[in-house]
Protein backbone atom coordinates (compact mmCIF):
# COMPACT_ATOMS: atom_id res chain seq x y z
CA UNK A 1 0.00 0.00 0.00
CA UNK A 2 0.88 3.48 -0.92
CA UNK A 3 1.93 5.03 2.91
CA UNK A 4 -0.40 8.44 3.57
CA UNK A 5 2.06 11.69 4.45
CA UNK A 6 1.75 12.90 7.33
CA UNK A 7 4.15 15.87 6.51
CA UNK A 8 2.99 18.54 9.37
CA UNK A 9 4.87 15.78 11.78
CA UNK A 10 8.38 17.02 10.01
CA UNK A 11 9.26 20.60 11.45
CA UNK A 12 11.51 20.73 8.48
CA UNK A 13 8.35 21.27 6.37
CA UNK A 14 7.05 23.54 8.22
CA UNK A 15 10.42 25.54 8.01
CA UNK A 16 10.22 25.21 4.12
CA UNK A 17 7.01 26.47 3.71
CA UNK A 18 7.36 29.36 6.16
CA UNK A 19 10.20 30.44 5.01
CA UNK A 20 8.44 30.49 1.18
CA UNK A 21 5.26 31.77 2.26
CA UNK A 22 5.60 33.84 5.36
CA UNK A 23 5.90 37.66 4.64
CA UNK A 24 9.20 38.09 5.60
CA UNK A 25 12.37 39.95 3.68
CA UNK A 26 12.29 37.06 1.35
CA UNK A 27 8.81 36.64 0.24
CA UNK A 28 8.38 40.38 0.01
CA UNK A 29 10.50 40.26 -2.52
CA UNK A 30 8.91 37.24 -4.91
CA UNK A 31 11.88 34.34 -5.23
CA UNK A 32 12.41 31.62 -7.62
CA UNK A 33 13.33 28.48 -5.91
CA UNK A 34 13.81 25.00 -7.04
CA UNK A 35 13.01 22.77 -4.27
CA UNK A 36 15.00 19.63 -5.38
CA UNK A 37 16.45 16.48 -3.80
CA UNK A 38 16.44 12.60 -4.84
CA UNK A 39 13.55 10.22 -5.15
CA UNK A 40 11.56 9.86 -1.91
CA UNK A 41 13.38 12.93 -0.46
CA UNK A 42 9.54 14.24 0.27
CA UNK A 43 9.16 16.87 -1.97
CA UNK A 44 5.79 16.65 -3.14
CA UNK A 45 5.14 16.27 0.40
CA UNK A 46 6.67 19.39 1.26
CA UNK A 47 4.64 20.90 -1.82
CA UNK A 48 1.52 19.85 0.01
CA UNK A 49 2.49 21.44 3.51
CA UNK A 50 3.78 24.27 2.02
CA UNK A 51 -0.33 24.60 -0.41
CA UNK A 52 -1.75 24.65 3.22
CA UNK A 53 0.26 26.52 5.22
CA UNK A 54 0.31 29.27 2.21
CA UNK A 55 -3.18 28.63 1.82
CA UNK A 56 -3.51 29.83 5.61
CA UNK A 57 -1.21 32.89 5.60
CA UNK A 58 -2.63 34.70 2.56
CA UNK A 59 -5.88 32.88 2.12
CA UNK A 60 -7.97 30.51 -1.04
CA UNK A 61 -6.35 31.33 -4.06
CA UNK A 62 -2.99 32.66 -2.94
CA UNK A 63 -1.07 29.35 -3.65
CA UNK A 64 -1.53 27.73 -7.26
CA UNK A 65 -0.75 23.92 -7.47
CA UNK A 66 0.12 23.44 -11.25
CA UNK A 67 2.59 20.45 -12.88
CA UNK A 68 3.29 20.19 -16.50
CA UNK A 69 1.32 16.94 -17.24
CA UNK A 70 -1.32 15.83 -15.80
CA UNK A 71 -0.25 12.77 -13.81
CA UNK A 72 2.31 14.79 -11.96
CA UNK A 73 -1.07 17.23 -11.11
CA UNK A 74 -3.40 14.66 -10.16
CA UNK A 75 -0.58 13.76 -7.38
CA UNK A 76 -0.36 16.84 -5.63
CA UNK A 77 -4.19 17.71 -6.47
CA UNK A 78 -2.85 20.42 -8.96
CA UNK A 79 -3.63 21.61 -12.46
CA UNK A 80 -1.57 21.38 -15.88
CA UNK A 81 -0.09 24.44 -16.56
CA UNK A 82 -1.53 24.48 -19.52
CA UNK A 83 -5.05 25.06 -18.08
CA UNK A 84 -4.61 27.11 -15.37
CA UNK A 85 -2.80 29.78 -17.64
CA UNK A 86 -4.93 29.20 -20.43
CA UNK A 87 -2.49 28.51 -22.88
CA UNK A 88 -3.42 25.91 -25.43
CA UNK A 89 -0.62 23.58 -26.16
CA UNK A 90 -0.28 24.33 -30.00
CA UNK A 91 -0.35 28.09 -28.45
CA UNK A 92 2.90 27.62 -26.88
CA UNK A 93 6.04 29.24 -28.55
CA UNK A 94 3.55 32.24 -29.77
CA UNK A 95 4.15 34.86 -26.86
CA UNK A 96 0.45 35.98 -27.59
CA UNK A 97 -0.83 39.79 -26.52
CA UNK A 98 -3.53 38.78 -22.98
CA UNK A 99 -6.73 39.85 -24.26
CA UNK A 100 -9.54 41.54 -22.56
CA UNK A 101 -11.85 38.42 -22.55
CA UNK A 102 -9.10 35.87 -21.87
CA UNK A 103 -7.66 38.30 -18.55
CA UNK A 104 -11.52 38.20 -17.46
CA UNK A 105 -11.48 33.99 -17.56
CA UNK A 106 -8.07 34.65 -15.82
CA UNK A 107 -9.03 36.78 -12.79
CA UNK A 108 -10.71 33.81 -11.06
CA UNK A 109 -7.71 31.99 -10.64
CA UNK A 110 -5.03 34.14 -10.50
CA UNK A 111 -6.54 37.42 -8.97
CA UNK A 112 -5.13 36.46 -5.68
CA UNK A 113 -2.08 34.82 -6.50
CA UNK A 114 1.03 35.22 -4.53
CA UNK A 115 3.11 31.92 -4.99
CA UNK A 116 3.02 29.56 -8.10
CA UNK A 117 4.15 26.18 -7.31
CA UNK A 118 4.86 24.10 -10.17
CA UNK A 119 5.58 19.84 -9.22
CA UNK A 120 8.06 18.03 -11.10
CA UNK A 121 9.23 21.12 -13.11
CA UNK A 122 12.37 18.84 -14.28
CA UNK A 123 9.50 18.02 -16.81
CA UNK A 124 8.89 21.61 -17.62
CA UNK A 125 9.16 22.83 -21.16
CA UNK A 126 11.80 26.11 -20.84
CA UNK A 127 9.22 27.44 -23.88
CA UNK A 128 6.66 27.16 -21.00
CA UNK A 129 8.07 28.75 -18.59
CA UNK A 130 8.77 32.08 -20.78
CA UNK A 131 5.43 32.12 -21.67
CA UNK A 132 4.36 32.04 -18.22
CA UNK A 133 6.75 34.64 -17.45
CA UNK A 134 5.16 36.57 -20.45
CA UNK A 135 1.58 36.35 -18.88
CA UNK A 136 2.11 36.96 -15.34
CA UNK A 137 4.02 40.47 -16.74
CA UNK A 138 0.92 41.51 -18.78
CA UNK A 139 -1.94 39.84 -16.23
CA UNK A 140 -0.20 41.82 -13.07
CA UNK A 141 1.03 44.75 -15.09
CA UNK A 142 4.28 44.60 -13.60
CA UNK A 143 7.61 44.13 -15.56
CA UNK A 144 9.25 42.39 -12.48
CA UNK A 145 9.83 38.87 -13.44
CA UNK A 146 6.88 36.50 -13.35
CA UNK A 147 4.92 39.89 -12.89
CA UNK A 148 6.19 40.08 -9.50
CA UNK A 149 4.64 36.28 -8.28
CA UNK A 150 6.83 33.76 -6.54
CA UNK A 151 7.51 30.31 -8.42
CA UNK A 152 8.68 27.52 -6.75
CA UNK A 153 9.41 24.42 -8.61
CA UNK A 154 9.36 20.80 -7.00
CA UNK A 155 11.58 18.28 -8.74
CA UNK A 156 14.27 16.28 -9.18
CA UNK A 157 15.62 17.33 -13.03
CA UNK A 158 18.14 13.52 -12.19
CA UNK A 159 14.88 12.01 -12.75
CA UNK A 160 13.07 11.79 -16.58
CA UNK A 161 13.35 14.72 -18.56
CA UNK A 162 10.77 16.90 -20.75
CA UNK A 163 8.91 14.95 -23.29
CA UNK A 164 10.33 17.21 -25.87
CA UNK A 165 14.08 16.70 -24.90
CA UNK A 166 15.05 20.42 -23.73
CA UNK A 167 15.44 20.45 -19.92
CA UNK A 168 13.69 23.34 -18.04
CA UNK A 169 17.11 25.38 -17.93
CA UNK A 170 17.79 25.39 -21.45
CA UNK A 171 17.56 28.59 -23.30
CA UNK A 172 15.25 28.09 -25.95
CA UNK A 173 15.38 27.84 -29.88
CA UNK A 174 14.06 28.10 -32.87
CA UNK A 175 11.20 29.79 -33.74
CA UNK A 176 9.99 30.11 -30.08
CA UNK A 177 12.95 32.01 -29.16
CA UNK A 178 11.86 34.52 -32.24
CA UNK A 179 9.08 34.93 -30.73
CA UNK A 180 10.24 35.71 -27.36
CA UNK A 181 12.88 37.66 -29.13
CA UNK A 182 10.43 39.88 -30.63
CA UNK A 183 7.71 39.78 -28.12
CA UNK A 184 8.51 39.18 -25.02
CA UNK A 185 12.09 40.26 -25.07
CA UNK A 186 12.05 40.55 -20.96
CA UNK A 187 11.53 36.79 -20.65
CA UNK A 188 14.90 35.74 -21.24
CA UNK A 189 17.02 33.57 -18.63
CA UNK A 190 14.45 33.55 -16.37
CA UNK A 191 16.53 29.92 -15.05
CA UNK A 192 18.78 32.15 -13.88
CA UNK A 193 16.71 33.59 -11.30
CA UNK A 194 16.05 30.49 -9.50
CA UNK A 195 17.95 29.18 -6.51
CA UNK A 196 17.79 25.99 -5.20
CA UNK A 197 16.97 24.45 -2.06
CA UNK A 198 17.75 20.55 -1.39
CA UNK A 199 16.08 18.19 0.59
CA UNK A 200 18.77 15.31 2.09
CA UNK A 201 16.24 12.88 4.11
CA UNK A 202 15.77 10.04 2.08
CA UNK A 203 11.76 9.25 3.32
CA UNK A 204 11.52 5.84 0.81
CA UNK A 205 14.62 4.05 1.17
CA UNK A 206 15.92 3.99 4.53
CA UNK A 207 18.94 1.43 4.76
CA UNK A 208 21.91 3.44 4.12
CA UNK A 209 23.35 0.80 1.35
CA UNK A 210 20.06 0.95 -0.67
CA UNK A 211 20.06 5.05 -0.41
CA UNK A 212 23.82 5.45 -0.98
CA UNK A 213 24.03 3.13 -3.92
CA UNK A 214 20.68 5.27 -5.74
CA UNK A 215 22.30 8.35 -5.21
CA UNK A 216 25.33 7.14 -6.90
CA UNK A 217 23.24 5.98 -9.56
CA UNK A 218 21.62 9.37 -9.45
CA UNK A 219 24.03 11.02 -10.19
CA UNK A 220 25.81 8.68 -12.27
CA UNK A 221 28.55 7.55 -10.71
CA UNK A 222 27.54 3.80 -9.65
CA UNK A 223 30.08 2.42 -11.94
CA UNK A 224 33.11 3.74 -9.84
CA UNK A 225 32.11 2.18 -7.07
CA UNK A 226 31.99 -1.70 -5.93
CA UNK A 227 29.80 -1.81 -3.47
CA UNK A 228 27.24 0.12 -5.57
CA UNK A 229 28.29 -2.35 -8.32
CA UNK A 230 27.74 -5.54 -6.80
CA UNK A 231 24.44 -4.46 -5.16
CA UNK A 232 22.92 -3.80 -8.70
CA UNK A 233 24.47 -6.90 -10.24
CA UNK A 234 22.75 -8.71 -7.66
CA UNK A 235 19.80 -7.51 -8.76
CA UNK A 236 19.71 -8.93 -12.26
CA UNK A 237 17.44 -12.66 -12.34
CA UNK A 238 19.28 -15.70 -13.03
CA UNK A 239 17.96 -15.64 -16.95
CA UNK A 240 17.39 -12.68 -19.31
CA UNK A 241 14.21 -12.70 -19.76
CA UNK A 242 12.38 -10.27 -22.29
CA UNK A 243 8.63 -9.31 -23.43
CA UNK A 244 9.17 -11.79 -26.06
CA UNK A 245 8.07 -14.17 -23.51
CA UNK A 246 5.55 -12.34 -20.73
CA UNK A 247 4.93 -15.28 -19.04
CA UNK A 248 9.14 -15.38 -17.90
CA UNK A 249 8.73 -11.81 -16.84
CA UNK A 250 5.29 -12.87 -15.07
CA UNK A 251 7.22 -15.89 -13.34
CA UNK A 252 9.67 -13.29 -11.75
CA UNK A 253 6.84 -11.02 -10.23
CA UNK A 254 5.05 -13.88 -9.19
CA UNK A 255 8.12 -15.27 -7.26
CA UNK A 256 9.03 -12.11 -5.69
CA UNK A 257 5.36 -11.90 -4.38
CA UNK A 258 5.25 -15.49 -3.27
CA UNK A 259 8.42 -14.74 -1.41
CA UNK A 260 7.12 -11.59 0.12
CA UNK A 261 3.21 -11.82 1.00
CA UNK A 262 1.67 -8.68 1.99
CA UNK A 263 4.68 -6.59 0.02
CA UNK A 264 3.31 -4.61 -3.23
CA UNK A 265 5.28 -5.26 -6.18
CA UNK A 266 5.18 -2.75 -9.54
CA UNK A 267 6.23 -4.19 -12.98
CA UNK A 268 7.73 -1.69 -15.06
CA UNK A 269 9.02 -2.03 -18.43
CA UNK A 270 10.68 1.04 -20.53
CA UNK A 271 8.58 1.51 -23.58
CA UNK A 272 4.37 1.96 -23.80
CA UNK A 273 4.40 -1.44 -26.44
CA UNK A 274 6.30 -3.47 -23.66
CA UNK A 275 3.50 -2.10 -21.23
CA UNK A 276 1.09 -2.99 -23.56
CA UNK A 277 2.78 -6.32 -24.21
CA UNK A 278 2.78 -6.70 -20.79
CA UNK A 279 -1.08 -5.81 -19.78
CA UNK A 280 -2.74 -7.84 -22.92
CA UNK A 281 -0.69 -10.81 -21.72
CA UNK A 282 -1.55 -10.42 -18.41
CA UNK A 283 -5.39 -10.08 -19.18
CA UNK A 284 -5.80 -12.64 -21.78
CA UNK A 285 -4.65 -15.27 -19.13
CA UNK A 286 -7.31 -14.25 -16.45
CA UNK A 287 -10.50 -13.89 -19.31
CA UNK A 288 -12.03 -12.07 -22.06
CA UNK A 289 -11.72 -8.04 -21.67
CA UNK A 290 -14.97 -5.85 -20.83
CA UNK A 291 -14.13 -2.67 -22.88
CA UNK A 292 -15.26 0.72 -20.96
CA UNK A 293 -15.39 3.48 -23.52
CA UNK A 294 -15.10 7.24 -21.35
CA UNK A 295 -19.20 8.43 -21.84
CA UNK A 296 -18.95 11.58 -23.53
CA UNK A 297 -20.53 14.78 -21.82
CA UNK A 298 -21.86 17.73 -23.64
CA UNK A 299 -20.68 21.07 -22.49
CA UNK A 300 -24.65 22.03 -21.69
CA UNK A 301 -24.91 19.32 -19.33
CA UNK A 302 -21.78 19.93 -17.76
CA UNK A 303 -22.88 23.20 -16.32
CA UNK A 304 -21.29 24.37 -13.05
CA UNK A 305 -19.58 21.50 -12.22
CA UNK A 306 -15.96 20.55 -11.55
CA UNK A 307 -14.16 18.26 -14.14
CA UNK A 308 -10.69 16.60 -13.61
CA UNK A 309 -8.09 17.28 -15.88
CA UNK A 310 -7.27 14.11 -17.59
CA UNK A 311 -6.64 11.47 -20.78
CA UNK A 312 -8.85 10.38 -22.65
CA UNK A 313 -8.85 6.30 -21.87
CA UNK A 314 -11.08 3.42 -22.98
CA UNK A 315 -10.01 0.68 -20.30
CA UNK A 316 -10.51 -3.01 -20.93
CA UNK A 317 -10.41 -4.76 -18.03
CA UNK A 318 -11.07 -8.25 -16.62
CA UNK A 319 -12.08 -9.11 -13.33
CA UNK A 320 -9.09 -9.91 -10.98
CA UNK A 321 -6.52 -7.98 -12.73
CA UNK A 322 -4.48 -5.28 -10.58
CA UNK A 323 -5.33 -1.74 -10.68
CA UNK A 324 -3.84 1.38 -9.83
CA UNK A 325 -5.91 4.61 -8.84
CA UNK A 326 -5.15 7.48 -10.50
CA UNK A 327 -6.72 10.24 -8.65
CA UNK A 328 -6.77 11.08 -5.43
CA UNK A 329 -10.30 9.94 -4.03
CA UNK A 330 -10.55 10.06 -0.68
CA UNK A 331 -7.01 11.09 1.32
CA UNK A 332 -8.91 9.60 5.06
CA UNK A 333 -9.20 6.24 3.53
CA UNK A 334 -6.14 5.74 1.88
CA UNK A 335 -7.57 5.78 -1.54
CA UNK A 336 -4.72 7.94 -3.30
CA UNK A 337 -3.37 8.41 -6.66
CA UNK A 338 -0.94 5.06 -6.95
CA UNK A 339 -3.28 2.96 -4.60
CA UNK A 340 -2.96 -0.69 -5.87
CA UNK A 341 -5.97 -3.31 -6.24
CA UNK A 342 -7.45 -5.98 -7.61
CA UNK A 343 -10.87 -5.44 -9.64
CA UNK A 344 -13.32 -8.04 -8.06
CA UNK A 345 -16.29 -6.63 -9.89
CA UNK A 346 -17.88 -4.99 -12.82
CA UNK A 347 -21.01 -3.34 -11.78
CA UNK A 348 -23.70 -1.41 -14.01
CA UNK A 349 -22.02 2.15 -12.91
CA UNK A 350 -19.41 1.07 -10.87
CA UNK A 351 -16.45 -1.02 -10.33
CA UNK A 352 -15.77 -3.23 -6.71
CA UNK A 353 -11.98 -2.64 -6.06
CA UNK A 354 -10.37 -4.40 -3.02
CA UNK A 355 -7.17 -2.13 -2.26
CA UNK A 356 -4.28 -3.62 -0.63
CA UNK A 357 -4.71 -3.54 3.05
CA UNK A 358 -7.78 -0.74 2.64
CA UNK A 359 -10.31 -3.18 2.11
CA UNK A 360 -13.08 -3.24 -0.41
CA UNK A 361 -14.98 -0.24 -2.09
CA UNK A 362 -17.48 0.52 -5.09
CA UNK A 363 -15.67 3.20 -7.43
CA UNK A 364 -17.88 5.32 -9.51
CA UNK A 365 -16.63 6.84 -12.53
CA UNK A 366 -15.36 10.68 -12.10
CA UNK A 367 -15.97 13.30 -13.65
CA UNK A 368 -12.69 14.39 -16.46
CA UNK A 369 -12.55 17.48 -18.80
CA UNK A 370 -8.80 17.83 -21.52
CA UNK A 371 -7.05 21.07 -20.31
CA UNK A 372 -8.79 23.78 -22.16
CA UNK A 373 -12.30 22.62 -20.89
CA UNK A 374 -13.65 21.89 -24.37
CA UNK A 375 -14.63 18.34 -24.04
CA UNK A 376 -16.10 16.64 -21.13
CA UNK A 377 -16.69 12.81 -20.03
CA UNK A 378 -17.08 10.36 -17.56
CA UNK A 379 -14.06 7.16 -16.51
CA UNK A 380 -13.39 5.42 -14.16
CA UNK A 381 -10.64 6.57 -12.12
CA UNK A 382 -8.17 3.73 -12.70
CA UNK A 383 -5.59 2.09 -14.69
CA UNK A 384 -4.30 -1.70 -15.53
CA UNK A 385 -1.06 -1.94 -13.15
CA UNK A 386 -0.30 -5.30 -14.25
CA UNK A 387 2.52 -3.55 -15.60
CA UNK A 388 3.42 0.41 -16.15
CA UNK A 389 6.05 2.14 -17.82
CA UNK A 390 8.72 3.78 -16.01
CA UNK A 391 7.42 7.45 -16.92
CA UNK A 392 3.92 7.01 -15.06
CA UNK A 393 5.73 5.31 -12.15
CA UNK A 394 7.17 8.96 -11.95
CA UNK A 395 6.18 9.89 -8.15
CA UNK A 396 5.08 6.83 -6.70
CA UNK A 397 6.16 4.90 -4.11
CA UNK A 398 6.75 1.09 -3.82
CA UNK A 399 7.52 -2.00 -1.91
CA UNK A 400 9.38 -3.76 -4.63
CA UNK A 401 9.79 -3.49 -8.48
CA UNK A 402 10.74 -5.11 -11.25
CA UNK A 403 12.28 -3.43 -13.87
CA UNK A 404 12.38 -5.37 -17.77
CA UNK A 405 15.71 -3.63 -18.89
CA UNK A 406 16.15 -5.15 -22.54
CA UNK A 407 15.18 -1.76 -24.50
CA UNK A 408 16.37 0.59 -22.12
CA UNK A 409 17.69 3.93 -23.40
CA UNK A 410 17.55 7.60 -22.10
CA UNK A 411 18.13 9.35 -18.97
CA UNK A 412 17.39 8.93 -15.66
CA UNK A 413 15.32 5.74 -16.31
CA UNK A 414 16.95 3.16 -14.94
CA UNK A 415 17.37 5.72 -11.56
CA UNK A 416 13.78 6.92 -11.45
CA UNK A 417 12.53 3.51 -11.90
CA UNK A 418 14.28 1.60 -8.88
CA UNK A 419 13.81 4.03 -6.73
CA UNK A 420 9.95 3.80 -6.77
CA UNK A 421 11.14 1.14 -4.28
CA UNK A 422 11.31 1.09 -0.50
CA UNK A 423 13.58 -1.78 -0.50
CA UNK A 424 16.19 -2.25 -3.27
CA UNK A 425 16.23 -5.94 -2.25
CA UNK A 426 12.75 -6.25 -3.33
CA UNK A 427 13.69 -5.21 -6.82
CA UNK A 428 14.81 -6.97 -10.00
CA UNK A 429 16.34 -6.07 -13.35
CA UNK A 430 16.35 -8.74 -16.38
CA UNK A 431 19.40 -7.91 -17.76
CA UNK A 432 22.57 -5.97 -16.01
CA UNK A 433 23.24 -3.81 -19.10
CA UNK A 434 24.72 -0.90 -17.23
CA UNK A 435 26.02 0.91 -19.79
CA UNK A 436 22.71 2.04 -20.77
CA UNK A 437 21.93 3.34 -17.65
CA UNK A 438 22.68 6.90 -18.94
CA UNK A 439 23.03 10.37 -16.64
CA UNK A 440 21.77 13.79 -17.43
CA UNK A 441 24.88 15.17 -17.32
CA UNK A 442 23.72 18.66 -18.38
CA UNK A 443 21.11 18.65 -15.62
CA UNK A 444 23.80 17.65 -13.11
CA UNK A 445 26.32 20.54 -13.97
CA UNK A 446 23.78 22.96 -13.51
CA UNK A 447 22.33 21.83 -10.31
CA UNK A 448 25.97 21.90 -9.39
CA UNK A 449 26.09 25.60 -10.93
CA UNK A 450 22.63 26.67 -9.26
CA UNK A 451 23.27 28.90 -6.01
CA UNK A 452 22.18 27.03 -2.94
CA UNK A 453 20.26 28.33 -0.29
CA UNK A 454 19.98 25.73 1.89
N1 LIG B 1 7.88 13.56 6.75
C1 LIG B 1 7.66 12.33 6.35
N2 LIG B 1 7.51 11.36 7.24
C2 LIG B 1 7.30 10.09 6.85
N3 LIG B 1 7.20 9.69 5.55
C3 LIG B 1 7.33 10.63 4.63
C4 LIG B 1 7.57 11.99 4.95
N4 LIG B 1 7.67 12.68 3.79
C5 LIG B 1 7.51 11.80 2.81
N5 LIG B 1 7.30 10.59 3.30
C6 LIG B 1 7.06 9.35 2.53
O1 LIG B 1 8.18 9.13 1.68
C7 LIG B 1 7.75 8.70 0.40
C8 LIG B 1 8.28 9.67 -0.64
O2 LIG B 1 7.71 10.96 -0.44
P1 LIG B 1 7.46 11.94 -1.67
O3 LIG B 1 6.67 11.24 -2.73
O4 LIG B 1 6.94 13.23 -1.15
O5 LIG B 1 8.97 12.11 -2.18
P2 LIG B 1 9.48 12.79 -3.51
O6 LIG B 1 10.76 13.45 -3.16
O7 LIG B 1 8.41 13.67 -4.09
O8 LIG B 1 9.75 11.53 -4.41
P3 LIG B 1 9.81 11.39 -6.03
O9 LIG B 1 10.95 12.25 -6.51
O10 LIG B 1 10.07 9.96 -6.22
O11 LIG B 1 8.48 11.83 -6.54
C9 LIG B 1 6.23 8.64 0.44
O12 LIG B 1 5.85 7.31 0.69
C10 LIG B 1 5.86 9.51 1.61
O13 LIG B 1 4.69 9.05 2.21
Amino acid sequence: MISVIYPQSDPMFSRIATWCCIPNKRACSPFCLLIHGAAGTGKSAVLRECRRIGEQIYGAGSVAVTAPVASAAVLVDGRTIHSFAQIAPKAVGEFEILTTIKRRCLEKMMGALKVLFIEEIGLLDPVLLAELDHLFKQFFDSSAPFGGISVVGFGDLLQLPPFGGMNVFEDIKSLAAENRDKKAPSSRNLWSLFERYELKKNFRTRDSLHTSTLALLRIGAHRTDSDAMRLLKSLETPRDVTTDHPEEVFAILEDMEKANPGKDFLLMAPTNRQTAILNDYKLGKLGHPTTLEPIVKSPSEVGQKYFYEGEWETLHLVAGCKVMLTRNLNQKKGLVNGSMGILKKINKGSLTIRFDGLGEFTIPRSKYSNEMRTKFWEQYPIRVAEATNIQKSQGLTVDGVVLVTDRIFGVGSVYTALSRAKDLGLCRITRFNVERWYTNWAALRELRRMPDCS
